[in-house]
């Protein structure tokens, strides 16, 4: 089932204004994000990733140029989900009212948004831990609490920032099958920011790459490994490795530029 909402980004352009003067962030940013795509962002440090995120979260204002949303009308769903690298759930609430919180929000009612919490918190392996506070959780749990929230608010689309970059491998391998497994279920509109470019083929349908400050597109390429994706199966295909060669290989430039950039402040 694909989810019905695509997202067009029309010639968005992001400056900052900071006291000694201004950042230019994103410039000429223009492409669709379609309907149940899993779209994936790399880019050098500081190419404005974040900032493109947020634009589409409503939480920054572009500059110049149009983001569009079509969204299904009055379905009463939020527009979006963000999910941030750093763990965002809150500490005096229950894994189970953290992961209800959204639908709390909503007025949804206490069985009903309970019910659905109890079944992302199943989805997410935690079931044991449902009572549990944030504080009796490892990173990797609390990173995992963090995803079923997301999912269960049912958003127009999903934005995630990076969000399994603090985890160890053990508990990033797990928790990106986890989230093929859900996206796989739900097919949402899925924006996924990473530095890592193996998390970006293991998940995404494209990957765009972005250059060095500031951030344009430099390109998208489609990412045409079969799904549903075993994460371990997929790595040993020599389609992954040719994938992998060419995001680099654009990507190495930009990070070699955008070292300089840091070096010159
Ligand atoms: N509120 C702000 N005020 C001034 N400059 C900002 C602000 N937010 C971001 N910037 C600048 O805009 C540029 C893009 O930042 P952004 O955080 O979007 O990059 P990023 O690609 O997400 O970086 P990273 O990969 O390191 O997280 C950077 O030069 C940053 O310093």
């Amino acid at each position: 089932m694909a989810c019905g909402t695509g997202i067009k980004i029309r010639n968005v352009n992001k400056t900052f204004i900071a006291r000694g003067g201004s950042v230019d962030a994103l410039r000429g940013i223009s492409l669709d994000i379609g309907a149940g795509e899993f779209f994936c962002i790399v880019g050098p440090s500081g190419c404005g990733k974040t900032t493109l995120l947020r634009i589409l979260a409503g939480l920054e204002d572009s500059s110049g140029g149009r983001v569009i949303i079509n969204t299904a009308n009055g379905n009463g769903r939020p527009l979006n989900s963000m999910v941030f690298q750093e763990q965002s759930v809150f500490p005096w609430m229950t894994v189970r009212n953290n992961v209800a919180y959204g639908l709390r929000l909503r007025g949804i009612g206490k069985k009903e948004r309970l019910a659905v919490a109890d079944r992302y918190i199943r989805m997410i392996g935690l079931t044991g831990f449902a009572d549990a506070y944030p504080h009796q959780l490892s990173g990797g749990m609390k990173q995992r609490v963090s995803v079923a929230r997301a999912f269960a608010n049912d958003p127009e689309i999903l934005l995630m920032d990076e969000p399994f970059g603090a985890l160890d491998e053990q508990n990033r391998i797990l928790l990106q099958q986890e989230l093929l497994r859900i996206w796989e279920e739900s097919r949402k509109t899925t924006v996924f920011i990473t530095h890592s470019i193996d998390e970006a083929l293991c998940l995404g349908d494209r990957v765009m790459v972005m250059t060095a400050h500031p951030g344009r597109i430099k390109k998208i390429v489609d990412i045409d490994l079969p799904r549903p994706r075993d994460i371990a199966a997929i790595r040993t295909t020599l389609r992954y490795n040719q994938l992998f060669q060419t995001i680099w290989l654009t990507l190495r430039d930009e990070v070699l530029k955008g070292k300089e950039i840091e070096l010159a402040h």
